[in-house]
């Protein structure tokens, strides 16, 4: 039996993951729920999982919350509650569905705990990378991908030492506006943007996905998780989301990673490593039905978030968690009207700039060039 801990449990991957366990109850056990304000839907939660532990975003949320949880249920909030189920010592795996850098802190505090982290909050790993990375080294503590280009390359790479390798390329659906020009993103509106093509997630990372923010950030993850300049990482455009991510090894073998675009197949894959269950409810995917699949070139000039994140990784110290705080911004900006789609990528490019990294930078630190990239984003345009 596994006693999951899950952080974000009323999220998109959040959601997904109950389901994972709901069909496996003999393997997983739900031992902590945090949740952000969804109280309606964690009181529901918590009746049919009966968590030792729910966690909510504030103390207001948890007031209403409180009468609804079952007998034995522990409640708490804030930032510090969401520790405590990070680091909550039944668990035997926490999962990091949370979204946004505010997931590093409850990560690494895992890690400490000696918690196996199921990722999927890319930001964690883009704002403090060389910590996480070097604190789940120090404690002896996996990594297990649930985003899935990184499940799909944790299972090409299957072990393999990383000197067999000669590329890593991520596959990106391209987003909601995958064949517009840039002029054609002029005006583009967000029920438009949150369109996604392939996949039902979180609005966050969907408009991610249609800025190429998101891929941006998967090259920055793909960096820190499997420990390879980014000068072997690639990008390329593939329409279906069928080939979830490929590497290419040093004798010009490619091993890719298929199947339908269905999260509960990497959410399931890293909470069973290295076992693999069945996924009963995800369909098979059928090569003859779909006939072909596409890939192409990514243009630069056309998705320049994907250029910045490139530059921003390899600049590295607190460069990338700029780019992501200020992404951040600007997408809830974006969300909630107050600016324009092309804004995002320009608000970005600001804070960039306007940044005097620093090299090795400490939690704190990172803190702080975090809170600057939003104070800047948040500045923009006012
Ligand atoms: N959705 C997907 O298919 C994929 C997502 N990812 C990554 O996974 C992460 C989650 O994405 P997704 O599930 O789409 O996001 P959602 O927006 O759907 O969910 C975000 C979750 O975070 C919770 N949350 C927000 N603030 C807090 C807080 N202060 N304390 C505790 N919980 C909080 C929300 O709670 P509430 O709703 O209660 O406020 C919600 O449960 C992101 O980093 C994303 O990039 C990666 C691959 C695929
Ligand atoms: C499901 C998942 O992992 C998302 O991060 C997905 O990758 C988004 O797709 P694109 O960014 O390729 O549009
Ligand atoms: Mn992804």
């Amino acid at each position: 039996m596994k006693r999951i801990s899950l952080l974000g449990s009323t999220g998109s991957v959040g959601t997904q993951t109950l389901d994972v366990v709901s069909r496996h109850p003999e393997s997983f056990r739900v031992e902590a729920l945090a949740a952000g304000r969804n109280a309606e839907l964690v009181i529901e939660q918590a009746n049919r999982f009966r968590p030792r532990l729910v966690s909510v975003a504030t103390k207001e949320i948890a007031d209403r919350v409180e009468a609804h949880l079952p007998a034995g249920t522990k409640l708490v909030y804030g930032d510090e509650g969401l520790i405590e189920a990070a680091t909550l010592p039944d668990a035997d795996i926490v999962v990091t569905a949370i979204v946004g850098s505010q997931g590093l802190k409850p990560t690494l505090a895992a890690i400490e705990a000696g918690k196996p982290i199921g990722l999927a909050n890319k930001e964690t790993l883009v704002s403090g990378g060389h910590l996480v990375s070097e604190a789940a080294k120090r404690k002896g503590v996996r990594l297990l991908p649930v985003d899935s280009e990184h499940s799909a390359i944790f299972q090409c790479l299957n072990g393999e030492p990383r000197s067999a390798v000669r590329r890593i390329v991520l596959t990106a659906s391209g987003g909601s506006f995958r064949d517009r020009t840039r002029d054609e993103l002029v005006g583009v509106t967000v029920q438009e943007a949150l369109a996604h093509p392939n996949w039902s997630m979180g609005s966050k990372v969907t408009i991610d996905s249609a800025t190429m923010a998101n891929k941006g950030l998967e090259v920055i993850e793909a960096h820190w998780l499997f420990d390879v300049p980014f000068e072997q990482i690639e990008v390329i455009v593939h329409p279906e989301s069928i080939v979830h991510s490929f590497v290419e090894f040093e004798d010009r073998s490619i091993v890719a990673q298929m199947g339908v675009p269905d999260m509960r197949v990497p959410i399931q894959y890293a909470l069973t490593y290295p076992e693999r269950f069945a996924s009963p409810a995800v369909p098979s995917l059928d090569l003859t039905e779909l006939g072909k699949l596409h890939f192409r070139k990514m243009d630069y000039d056309r998705f320049r978030m994907l250029r910045m994140a490139f530059d921003c990784g390899k600049a590295g110290g607190t460069m990338p968690a700029v780019y992501n705080a200020a992404n951040e911004v600007a997408v809830a900006r974006f969300l909630t009207g107050d600016i324009a789609f092309l804004d995002i990528e320009s608000i970005v490019e600001t804070a960039i700039n306007g940044h005097r990294p620093i090299a090795y930078p400490t939690l704190e630190e990172i803190g702080e060039a975090d809170d600057w990239a939003r104070r800047t984003a948040n500045g923009y345009g006012r």
